[in-house]
């Protein structure tokens, strides 16, 4: 596999000791000329215990490394154990408390003073850009948000399920016919990718298709990456495919509003010719910056997450017989409930059964989400738990913590799908979120299931498979996966 977006700095050290040097003049020169925030003159805060680190870069190369190793759980857990449970650090260029707790996520999801914003750090901003949903806020968060669950609702998703059924054997059938092995994370991310831009956006598979998916790929281990854009860095590839991508989407958009002005799409026929329709309140159109910023968001979020989810769970399944031979017995029995229906289609109703094998993936997410957290900025001076935490810094909620808290989960690092398999589930709120919460939580999140549910079904009435890596370590780039692509052999089943 190609050297990942960190792996590529933080593994490097004479290429990362230049950068330093470059980067910390540039920012010793900067600093000369920065004025300390007004309130440090009259008033002294009480911040969060912790180290704030090197000066500019802080703790980023220690937290960096901690994330694509999959140990950011311990990198925080031994922070918690020294500070306590709401601690002060300086990552992705700016100094960060997080608060790993469930009232924590409240604060972070729900300030309702306004003191945080939505603001993500620079890496991210500038690959998704800075009209991403993510970022919105107010009416155009509205607008946009209501344009794409219109996408996602359970109307659309009924819908859907029938077309993504064939589309799924289709390209199972095309990757998969005749191989023994195959790499997992790639095969995944591919198909991932496929079903997302031909059910939502309406692009064929060919090349287009490809060039996006590949520019798609180098964008992604940008996201977090050191924040500086200098030659040969993943921010810097990062910021190249991301101008790509653009210049495609672009044509795309003008191809596609005038095939709804010759009346050749119906505008709910995908997202993108929903999106040409969009305005705001003032009846004015919505620029096409925002539009592909949020088809950017859209398509990285729409892929990544589940080729992550899958990747895990197929490398559960191979070691996990209990857990397979329960995913067997669910999937095997719908079959058996589907002999003589003339449709060979999965529906919906067919999903709603699917209900184990779901839940062994809401266990995954539990003890291994795709999204490890992420951060908001502090707008407005505010304070939790006793302590101030003062305008300009970042704030960050984190879904893994709250997950393996004995107190919301117990024995919490034992395997068990039956947390979510019975009538009423009894988390506490704001500590079970893999999709996030608040405002801003996942619109994808039953698209997600019907997808992920879909591919796992062909994947386990066809083949048996058994890992050719033993002890395949997970990397995190941003989301979790088997580090060397998780190559499997594969046994199709007699039929
Ligand atoms: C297992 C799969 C997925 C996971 C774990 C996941 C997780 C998340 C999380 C944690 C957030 C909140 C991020 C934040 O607050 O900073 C989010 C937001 C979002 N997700 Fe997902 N997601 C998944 C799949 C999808 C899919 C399939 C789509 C689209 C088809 C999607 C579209 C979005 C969008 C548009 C947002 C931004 C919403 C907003 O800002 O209002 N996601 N997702």
């Amino acid at each position: 596999m190609p050297a990942h977006g960190l792996t590529s700095l933080v593994d490097q050290p004479v290429l990362l000791a230049l950068t330093l040097i470059i980067v910390t003049s540039t920012l010793i020169f900067t600093c000369l000329k920065f004025k300390p925030p007004s309130h440090s003159q009259h008033k002294v805060l009480l911040v969060p215990p912790g180290s704030l680190g090197l000066p500019f870069i802080g703790e980023t190369i220690g937290f960096l490394r901690a994330l694509k190793r999959d140990k950011a759980q311990e990198w925080i857990s031994k922070r918690v154990t020294k500070y306590g449970s709401v601690f002060k650090t300086s990552v992705l260029g700016c100094p960060t408390v997080f608060i790993v707790s469930a009232t924590g996520n409240r604060f972070v999801f729900h300030s309702n003073d306004n003191s945080i914003m939505i603001n993500h750090p620079k890496t991210i901003v500038t690959i998704l850009g800075k009209h991403t949903m993510l970022e919105l806020s107010g009416n155009l968060h509205k607008l946009m948000r209501g344009a794409v669950s219109s996408f996602l609702g359970p109307e659309m998703l009924r819908k859907y399920v029938g077309e993504m059924d064939l589309l799924v054997k289709q390209q199972l059938s095309l990757e998969l016919g005749g191989k023994e092995t195959v790499k997992a994370v790639k095969l995944l991310k591919r198909l991932a990718f496929r079903v997302t831009c031909a059910l939502l956006f309406a692009i064929p598979p060919g090349s287009e298709q490809d060039l996006l998916l590949e520019d798609f790929t180098t964008t992604i281990r940008g996201l977090l990456s050191l924040p500086f854009n200098l030659p040969m860095t993943p921010l810097r590839r990062a910021i190249r495919a991301r101008e790509r991508i653009c210049n495609r989407l672009s044509n795309l958009i003008r191809k596609r509003r005038k095939e709804v002005m010759e009346g050749r799409v119906s505008l709910k026929d995908d997202m993108i010719s929903s999106f040409v329709n969009l305005r705001d309140e003032n009846g004015k159109d919505i620029g096409d910056d925002v539009l592909i910023d949020n088809l950017i968001s859209l398509m990285i979020g729409s892929h990544d997450t589940i080729m992550s989810l899958l990747s895990m769970l197929l490398r559960l399944i191979a070691r996990n017989h209990v857990v397979r031979n329960g995913i067997i017995e669910e999937q095997e029995a719908i079959l058996k409930e589907r002999e003589g229906v003339e449709d060979d289609k999965l529906t919906w109703n067919d999903l709603q059964k699917m209900k184990y094998t779901w839940s062994v993936a809401q266990e995954l997410m539990r003890m291994n989400p795709p999204v490890f957290g992420s951060f908001k900025k502090v707008v407005k001076d505010t304070s939790f738990g006793g302590f101030d935490i003062p305008k300009g810094w970042q704030v960050c909620w984190l879904a893994n913590v709250t997950h393996t808290d004995k107190n919301n989960f117990p024995d919490p690092e034992r395997f068990d799908p039956s947390r979510f398999m019975g009538p009423s589930k009894s988390f506490p709120p704001f500590s079970y979120i893999p999709f996030g919460a608040g405002p801003h939580v996942c619109p994808g999140n039953e698209f997600a299931r019907i997808e992920v549910l879909l591919i796992l079904h062909h994947l386990i009435v066809n083949y048996k498979w058994s890992e050719m890596v033993p002890d395949e370590p997970i990397t995190r780039n941003p989301t979790p996966y088997p580090s060397k692509g998780l190559p499997i052999k594969l046994h199709p089943l007699e039929k």
